[in-house]
């Protein structure tokens, strides 16, 4: 264990790895432990308010756009910030874990924007998280390079435009176990932002742009709040001018989707706009409202973003960011283009089609997986917005969403079928497996499987069970058919830990929030043998 010895004392309750000290420095972790003295009661808080939130829906509340806010939205005065340096054209975005080799290949995508993703990509094993800020390090240094086993050399270009980096810390729910201030683990987004931002930003804004963030599963303008204040701290700490740092807040629960504008106001000097993150957006949907009837999802697979109430996410979030001089991002489509090529045709257009809504509604850029699907997103866009950056003047004046149009489910609900049901179960158990092996993010029969659409296999299991629609008997069968399957083709799998991830957050009575804490607490960290 070691320990700074500054006024902040953050603990290492891990064995030093390989280069871990120069991320881990007195300085960093001091800056980190200023953050984490200045912020855990608060994000504490607003944890607890969630609980809070999510008692009220099932116990029948509405959820509607607040009155308390009422002004905020009707105030046609207020913009947020112009777009920041590097972030004025962003028709495509590539995302994926800062691993060394994805790190070169994503920067060098052809993609505006690269979202290096400490959430939903990333299985936040401690050399993932440390490894991670090494990479972009030696990427914002413009140094990195990798030598993959097959003799694959990967280095960035001496000069010539990159991606723009844009970091996505973990969410509010996580803890970072490895390290503790006054005997806590310290909030993940924290760690992940503050270990960043300390390292990175100076020199990206010596590059000429940056540092810039994503901000994941937000679940109020609170939330929000809380952000914009971390980034004014942060930037004071670093003598940084306020409005140097901007965010994208994913719009991707329930309840930020009724709070659209209020998230634009908070974090306005320093906001980069909206993105639309659909995954965990139909995953909150199916936590908050899986105990009604009338909210039950058909297979994933029918669920597509031509639905109702997904539209009427999508306009209103367009519309509300247009009204605020913000970027809109569209969201991810699942495919990956594979190796064989009639398949890859098919992905190819699929992916097309959905960007091409996108762009037609008045996103004014997208997101992809993979970088096959780079040239796809950008002919999209490139159609649409021709020489112009974006089109944020295109205001949606025409869009009215209600309450209701948010919440209009049952317009698609239809029973699962027992393929949907094997499916969920394989994505589940394979993603926990591959997780727990420190990979947050898989190709499983040609989609990207990452934490968000695993929690939804394994909540729309809960639902299904809740409803009657199956049978505990059916789901276990099938669980012991895919962990044997699973074992017989990955031997290290380790099957015990992941059934006991899928007992526990797909069978219970009562729903857990996410597998991702409980996962963590209990397996990831003991894997990796944490010190103390
Ligand atoms: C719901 C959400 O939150 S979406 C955002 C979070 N999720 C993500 O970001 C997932 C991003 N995508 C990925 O991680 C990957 O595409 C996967 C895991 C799904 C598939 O990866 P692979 O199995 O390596 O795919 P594949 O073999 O086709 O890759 C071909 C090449 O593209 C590279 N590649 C694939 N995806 C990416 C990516 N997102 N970024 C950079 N490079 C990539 C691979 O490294 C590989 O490089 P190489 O030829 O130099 O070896
Ligand atoms: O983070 C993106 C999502 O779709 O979830
Ligand atoms: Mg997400």
């Amino acid at each position: 264990m070691t320990t700074t010895a500054l006024t902040h004392p953050v603990h290492v309750l891990a064995a030093p790895g390989d280069r871990h000290d120069e991320i881990l420095t007195p300085a960093a972790l001091e800056f980190v432990g200023r953050l984490a003295d200045a912020f855990t009661e608060r994000r504490e808080d607003l944890l607890r308010e969630r609980r809070r939130q999510a008692l009220r829906l099932v116990d029948g509340a509405p959820l509607e756009f607040p009155m308390v806010t009422s002004a905020v939205r009707a105030d046609p005065s207020w913009r947020v910030a112009p777009p920041a340096p590097g972030l004025a054209d962003r028709r495509v975005e590539i995302t994926g874990p800062p691993d060394r080799r994805m790190t070169v290949n994503a920067l060098t995508s052809g993609a505006r924007v690269w979202m290096a993703d400490f959430e939903d990509a990333t299985a936040p094993t401690w050399s993932n998280i440390v490894g991670g800020q090494l990479n972009l390090l030696d990427a914002v240094e413009r140094r990195i390079d990798f030598t993959a086993e097959n003799g694959k050399e990967y280095r960035l270009p001496a000069d010539g435009p990159l991606a723009t980096i844009m970091v996505r810390p973990r969410g509010w729910h996580l803890d970072e176990e490895h390290l503790s201030y006054q005997d806590r683990p310290l909030p993940a987004a924290l760690v992940d932002f503050g270990l960043y931002v300390h390292h990175c930003a100076q020199r990206q804004i010596d590059a000429g742009a940056g540092p810039y963030f994503y901000l994941p599963k937000l679940e109020s303008r609170h939330e929000a709040r809380l952000w914009n204040e971390v980034f004014v701290l942060a930037q004071d700490l670093l003598g940084i001018p306020r409005g140097t740092i901007r965010a994208t807040v994913l719009i991707e629960t329930i309840t930020a989707a009724f709070e659209m504008e209020e998230i634009l106001y908070e974090l306005r000097e320093h906001s980069a706009g909206l993105n639309a993150g659909r995954w965990d957006y139909l995953f909150s949907l199916i936590k908050n409202f899986g105990h009604r009837p009338d909210f039950v999802l058909p297979d994933r697979a029918k669920v597509t973003m031509t639905a109702p109430f997904l539209r009427a996410y999508t306009e209103l979030l367009v519309q509300s960011c247009h009204r605020r001089g913000a970027h809109a991002i569209g969201g991810m489509a699942a495919q990956v283009p594979g190796r064989d090529p009639a398949a890859r045709e098919a992905v190819l257009a699929t992916v097309r089609l959905d960007k091409e809504r996108e762009a037609e509604d008045g996103f004014d850029g997208s997101w992809v997986a993979h970088p096959g699907l780079v040239p796809v997103c950008r002919a999209v866009f490139d159609g649409v917005l021709g020489e112009r950056p974006h089109q944020i003047e295109r205001s949606r004046d025409d869009v009215e969403v209600t309450a209701a149009d948010l919440l209009s489910v049952r317009r698609i609900s239809g029973p699962p079928t027992p393929q949907g049901l094997r499916v969920n179960v394989a994505v589940a158990l394979r993603y926990f497996a591959a997780w727990l092996d420190g990979r947050g993010a898989v190709a499983l029969n040609g989609l990207m499987e990452d934490a968000a659409t695993a929690e939804i296999a394994r909540v729309q299991i809960w639902q299904w069970l809740r409803h009657g629609m199956t049978d505990r008997g059916t789901v276990r069968d099938l669980v012991d058919e895919e962990l044997s399957a699973l074992g017989a083709a990955y031997p290290w799998a380790p099957l015990d830990e992941v059934r006991a991830t899928f007992e526990r957050t797909a069978l219970a009575g009562e729903l857990i929030p996410f597998f991702t804490p409980d996962a963590y607490s209990r397996h990831l960290v003991r894997r990796e043998g944490q010190t103390s």
